[in-house]
């Protein structure tokens, strides 16, 4: 099976093989242990300043669904925290597993949460987000670790959508902008260590449903076999009995 994915025969551990820097200095994801991070008083507050406007469409990436942003001036941008300067944000996306107790890549003191969000954001210096994404200070992420909470407001479902204009990502964050950060690296291929990470202390909530919902999203071509996000094979279809199609609990 060619080009990279999260199955047995092409999943992190066969990465090295067409991307050696996957045994980099700087490489993510890693485990957060709290105990041991270094408070630093040079550090500032994070600023988040998102204008929903800026929301182009949401596409599936073969590898996870992405929601792609209009980044051609500063009206979606992180400045403060550990970065100088400004970073506007290029798109958002998400990584699960394929049940609620894993999925995210970073983890905390050995912790797995069920997905995790990551707002990509790129540096202005540079004169492009693929110009930018190559450099070592190129691209600043933050990461949101979503939890599974257990009595959830309901939250309507959207329907499908292909455009995904005026959505406002201020609201995937969780009420306190706390952070970790590290220089790593992109958690896929091409790997590049071009990230300042900034990973959010508080997780958001979702309802299992909605975790469901996200492993429904198969990413495969037509007649491959179908594998999870996580390289484990989904359920089998549901067998229609007497009273109907089966609806998953
Ligand atoms: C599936 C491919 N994912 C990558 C595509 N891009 C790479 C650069 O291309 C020029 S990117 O900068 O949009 C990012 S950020 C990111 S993570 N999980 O570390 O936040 C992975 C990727
Ligand atoms: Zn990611």
């Amino acid at each position: 099976s060619h080009g990279w994915g999260y199955g047995p025969s092409n999943g992190p551990g066969k990465w090295v093989d067409n991307f050696p820097i996957a045994d980099g200095p700087r490489q993510s994801p890693v485990d957060i242990v709290p105990g041991e991070a270094r408070f630093d008083s040079a550090l500032k507050a994070l600023s988040l300043k998102y204008d929903a406007g800026t929301s182009k469409s949401i596409v599936n990436s073969g590898h996870s669904f992405q929601v792609d942003f209009a980044d051609d001036d500063d009206s979606s941008s992180l400045t403060g925290g550990p970065i100088s300067g400004t970073y506007r944000l290029r798109q958002f996306h998400f990584h699960w597993g394929g049940a609620d107790d894993r999925g995210s890549e970073h983890t905390v003191a050995g912790t797995k949460y069920a997905a995790e969000l990551h707002l990509v954001h790129w540096n202005t210096k540079y004169p492009s987000f693929g110009d930018a994404a190559s450099q070592p200070d190129g691209l600043a992420v933050v990461g949101v670790f979503l939890q599974i909470c257990c009595r959830c407001p309901a939250i309507k479902a959207k329907g499908q959508q292909t455009t995904f204009e005026n959505f406002d990502p201020t609201t995937l964050l969780p009420g306190s902008l706390d952070y970790w950060t590290y220089d790593g690296s992109l958690t896929t291929p091409p790997l590049l260590e071009s990230v300042t990470w900034i990973v959010l202390k508080e997780p958001i909530s979702v309802s299992s449903d909605q975790m469901t919902k996200f492993r429904s999203l198969l990413f495969t071509a037509e007649g491959e076999n179908r594998v999870l996000h996580d390289g484990q094979l989904p359920p089998p279809p549901a067998a229609e009995g007497p009273q109907g199609p089966r609806v998953l609990p």
